[in-house]
């Protein structure tokens, strides 16, 4: 027999190496005040895992998963979901809500809102026990770009009539996308917010933030910390609220003026996560492209937006 003591974030050997049975017995109790500086010695340096405001940036390997969800079991949160399935996209809906079943809040209370304009055409994708799926209707429009910024109104009003009841957080995810790992109570935070993976590495110059100084969406040069996704962002009620109606404020109030954004409603998001800094960040870990090759400080992708003909899916 062999005893082998091993800390958070160490790599076990390799098994097959190792005579006979091997038992994995966690022993975090006992050593749990040497395992967490040690913890904390071999947090990644790859990365970059916390903001110049203090907010977490939320990687793999940077957050013990079970510590976490013992806290906020604790709490016997809610979590919601919004989703838009309008026009042709309603082809990605089965996928989106299967794969969160498998790792969306596994153990939560979950509430997924679908907003669609073709209720009939919802999969009845199987729900464990205390998730629940609620379908609303939605106008369809002309242009994929007004379905895509309508969101934040919409968002808006139902988190002014879901004030009522016992939701905690809510989650604004694209449904051109599917779940492949763990997306859990790590990512939970007054205003959260998701790297965008095609950016994360370039100089903030280079973000397509947009750039007309009559646009409300503005950022100017040297402004802006990271580039932030139009397709994933959340929070507790009342700092999405603010967010959605701030957004589509200023998306409105542009559009009186014949003006939109570079990227609609993400422009706008972009505008107000710099004035209003979010309180945890989302490493690209959480929207990655399935287009994109995976880089190596990636360890983990946990959702992605799938492949898309944009020719054949959008109505413009
Ligand atoms: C991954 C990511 O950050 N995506 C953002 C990006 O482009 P995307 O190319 O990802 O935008 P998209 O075509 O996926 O549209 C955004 C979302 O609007 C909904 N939709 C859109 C068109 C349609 O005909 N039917 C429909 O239901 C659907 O939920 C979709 O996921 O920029 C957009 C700007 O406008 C949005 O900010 C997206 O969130
Ligand atoms: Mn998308």
């Amino acid at each position: 027999y062999r005893l082998l003591f091993t800390s958070v974030g160490e790599k076990l050997p390799d098994f097959k190496t190792l005579a006979g049975v091997v038992l994995v017995i966690p022993v975090w109790q006992q050593i749990h005040t040497k395992t967490f500086r040690y913890f904390i010695k071999l947090n990644r340096t790859d990365i970059v895992s916390v903001t110049p405001w203090l907010a977490p940036v939320v990687w793999e390997g940077t957050f013990q998963p079970v510590l976490l969800d013992s806290i906020y079991q604790k709490r016997n949160i809610t979590v919601a979901a919004t989703v838009f399935a309008v026009g042709k996209y309603i082809r990605f809906l089965k996928d989106f809500l299967e794969t969160a079943e498998q790792h969306f809040f596994v153990g939560f209370k979950v509430k997924v809102y679908v907003f669609t304009d073709q209720p009939n055409e919802v999969p009845k994708v199987k729900m464990a026990a205390g998730r629940e799926l609620v379908v609303r209707l939605v106008q369809n429009s002309k242009r994929w770009q007004e379905i895509s910024a309508r969101r934040m109104e919409i968002i808006q009003t139902l988190i002014e009539e879901m004030l009522k009841n016992d939701v905690d957080y809510i989650f604004c995810l694209d449904v051109d996308s599917k779940f492949h790992s763990r997306w859990g109570t790590e990512s939970l935070g007054e205003l959260v917010a998701v790297i965008h993976p095609g950016y994360y590495k370039d100089d903030r110059s280079r973000f397509p933030y947009e750039r007309r100084p009559t646009s409300r969406a503005y950022v100017a040069p040297g402004e802006g910390d990271f580039y932030y996704c139009g397709g994933a962002f959340g929070g507790v009620l009342a700092e999405v609220h603010q967010l959605a109606q701030t957004c589509h404020k200023n998306f409105d109030d542009d559009a009186k003026e014949g003006i939109e954004a570079a990227w609609q409603e993400e422009s706008h998001l972009n505008r107000y996560l710099w004035l209003n800094k979010p309180s945890k960040v989302l490493s690209p870990e959480y929207l990655w492209q399935d287009f994109k090759a995976r880089n190596s400080e990636v360890r983990v992708i946990r959702f992605s937006g799938v492949i898309k003909d944009y020719n054949q899916i959008r109505p413009n």
